[in-house]
């Protein structure tokens, strides 16, 4: 059976894929983020975020050949992309609280750029990547809101300072487009790339 190993150590993307009926193995890439896109960024937000999931994909592709012989690789990075400028996870509650000072009451696309890689008999043999794109119409929280929203510390972790599935749903007024990649990983977009490389998602389903 073939393997899907996860080159991310995001929980919210293990949460949605377990929640889809797959068991990832997890195995973390430690990409040097920041090297990536500064590298690409002259190529665009979509090149950008694509290339950071294909990093992340390659970084542990060789070490999973050895390990599985039959196996799929996905690599994601999401990042919100606002007045032409891409946000990561912010860090800082002091830049958090920048992101929500330039987008409350208006709208911007979450990006995830999406890298999958095909193993087969050990050995890589197929490399496919994407980008999905959502847009996310943000609500308008009070200073107090934002406070106490950065003081769950919530938003300092993920991409462009917020969730829509945790305390963030408050402040989020409506999404165009599909919410698994704005969480992370778009299941749809997943399920189109492994179709390129040869699978089909409802294989690698976890037995009933
Ligand atoms: N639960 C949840 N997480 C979100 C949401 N929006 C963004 N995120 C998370 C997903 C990712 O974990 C994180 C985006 O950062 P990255 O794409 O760089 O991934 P991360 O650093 O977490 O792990 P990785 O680089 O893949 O090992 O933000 C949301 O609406 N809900």
């Amino acid at each position: 059976m073939t393997v899907l190993v996860l080159a991310s150590a995001s929980p919210a993307r293990l949460s949605v894929l377990r929640a889809a009926g797959i068991d990832p193995v997890v195995q973390v890439s430690g990409v040097d983020e920041p090297a990536v896109e500064a590298a690409h960024r002259h190529l665009g937000p979509d090149a950008t975020v694509a290339a950071l999931a294909a990093a992340k994909a390659e970084a542990v592709l060789e070490d999973v050949a050895h390990r599985h012989r039959d196996a799929v690789v996905v690599g994601c990075d999401s990042m919100l992309l606002l007045d032409g400028r891409l946000r990561g996870k912010p860090g800082t509650a002091e830049v958090a609280r920048q992101d929500w000072a330039e987008m409350a009451g208006r709208d911007a696309d979450l990006l995830t750029g999406h890298a999958v890689a095909r193993v087969v008999d050990g050995r890589p043999v197929d490399r496919v990547r994407d980008v999905r794109r959502t847009t996310i119409r943000f609500g308008t929280p009070t200073p107090a809101e934002v406070e106490a929203y950065l003081a769950t510390g919530e938003p300092l972790q993920v991409a462009g300072s917020l969730t829509i599935d945790g305390y963030g749903g408050w402040f989020v007024e409506g999404l165009d487009g599909d919410p698994s990649s704005v969480i992370g990983i778009s299941l749809p977009l997943t399920r189109e790339l492994l179709a390129r490389v040869g699978l089909a998602v409802t294989d690698l389903w976890r037995r009933p």
